[in-house]
């Protein structure tokens, strides 16, 4: 018959009788999720290993951001343990400069993360669209960061993969780190050393995504810890006021010989204290790098209320 393609005989094909008008309801959390309660829109963003969708929630049309990953390629790409740790660190975070996971789910093919939407894109892109932040924005963001991060360590999760474009912006032009596929819990008791040592090998050798913002030691055989994404931060720092990340060659080798000799400059007319901050936090020694607090009373931030961030008013951005 004609209608055999329809969604309505599809579900009575598959035997499943068509669930009660209640239970449609997405505020019921009981109910199995599928994508069919979703309208997909535009992809946000692609990763290695998963594509960022727009989607709607038909019953409540709240809008989200769903992160689709193929089940078959991350399984290929051996994968799983990194899926499952960024859902299981995902699941405990819970912070305004946090991205949001609401619920996780899985169908036939795919891996489904329903995450909170940040309306205002990225701080890459408005890097590229400003060209560079005055001082003002440019401590406001940081701080926001900061404070994310500080959040982060003291939950015990490193993020290890800080940059820009992982630093969404929400519709009040509030910070949202996102992407935590690369995040490690340091209280990951359940695996030994040695499973660590192979597991930053392989996060080495598969690493992907862009490398200016890689730390030394984690080019150099070392595990990354904390200091790891104070490196990140300082690149950021950089990047706001430069323009461009302080290590880029013309290709990942070139940026990789960069870092792990340390060549990098300040372009003239770089804010003075914030070339000392800068110059404190980019050095190859993980252990001589300063704390987040340390960082916060470097004479930067003098005057900078560190207080609920969130609350106050993103500064214009030129
Ligand atoms: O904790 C859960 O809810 C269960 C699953 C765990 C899980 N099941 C999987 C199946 C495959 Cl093929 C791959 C991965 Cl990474 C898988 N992870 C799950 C479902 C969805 C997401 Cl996004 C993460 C983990």
């Amino acid at each position: 018959s004609g209608n055999e393609g329809s969604p309505a005989s599809r579900r009575d094909n598959a035997g499943s009788s068509s669930p009660l008008p209640h239970a449609r309801s997405t505020s019921n959390p009981a109910r199995k999720r599928t994508p069919e309660d979703f309208v997909f829109g535009r992809v946000l963003g692609e990763g290695s290993y998963s594509t960022v969708l727009y989607a709607k929630e038909s019953g409540t049309r709240r809008e989200f951001a769903v992160k689709v990953l193929d089940k078959r390629h991350i399984i290929k790409e051996k994968k799983v343990k990194y899926v499952n740790i960024e859902k299981d660190v995902l699941n405990r975070l819970s912070h305004p400069f946090i991205i949001k996971l609401f619920y996780t789910f899985q169908d036939m093919h795919s891996l489904y993360f329903v995450l909170e939407l940040a309306k205002d894109g990225d701080l890459l892109g408005y890097i590229r669209k400003l060209g560079s932040f005055e001082v003002e924005g440019a401590r406001f963001y940081i701080a926001e960061i900061i404070t994310g991060v500080m959040y982060l360590h003291n939950m015990d999760v490193i993020h290890r993969d800080l940059k820009p474009e992982n630093i969404l912006l929400d519709e009040k032009m509030h910070v949202k780190i996102t992407d935590f596929g690369t995040a490690k819990p340091l209280n990951d008791t359940k695996t030994d050393d040695a499973e660590q040592a192979r597991d930053e090998t392989s996060a080495r050798n598969s690493f992907v995504g862009t490398a200016e913002y890689c730390s030394p030691e984690l080019l150099n055989d070392r595990a990354a810890s904390k200091a790891s994404d104070i490196w990140a931060i300082g690149c950021i720092l950089y990047h706001l006021l430069a323009g461009k990340p302080p290590f880029k060659g013309a290709n990942e080798y070139q940026t990789f010989q960069k870092i792990i000799k340390l060549e990098y400059s300040f372009p003239d007319g770089f804010p003075d204290s914030a070339r000392d901050l800068v110059s404190r936090i980019l050095v190859l020694d993980p252990c001589k790098r300063p704390t987040l607090e340390e960082i916060q009373k470097h004479p930067f931030f003098d005057g900078f209320d560190w207080e609920n961030l969130h609350e106050k008013p993103a500064p214009n951005l030129r």
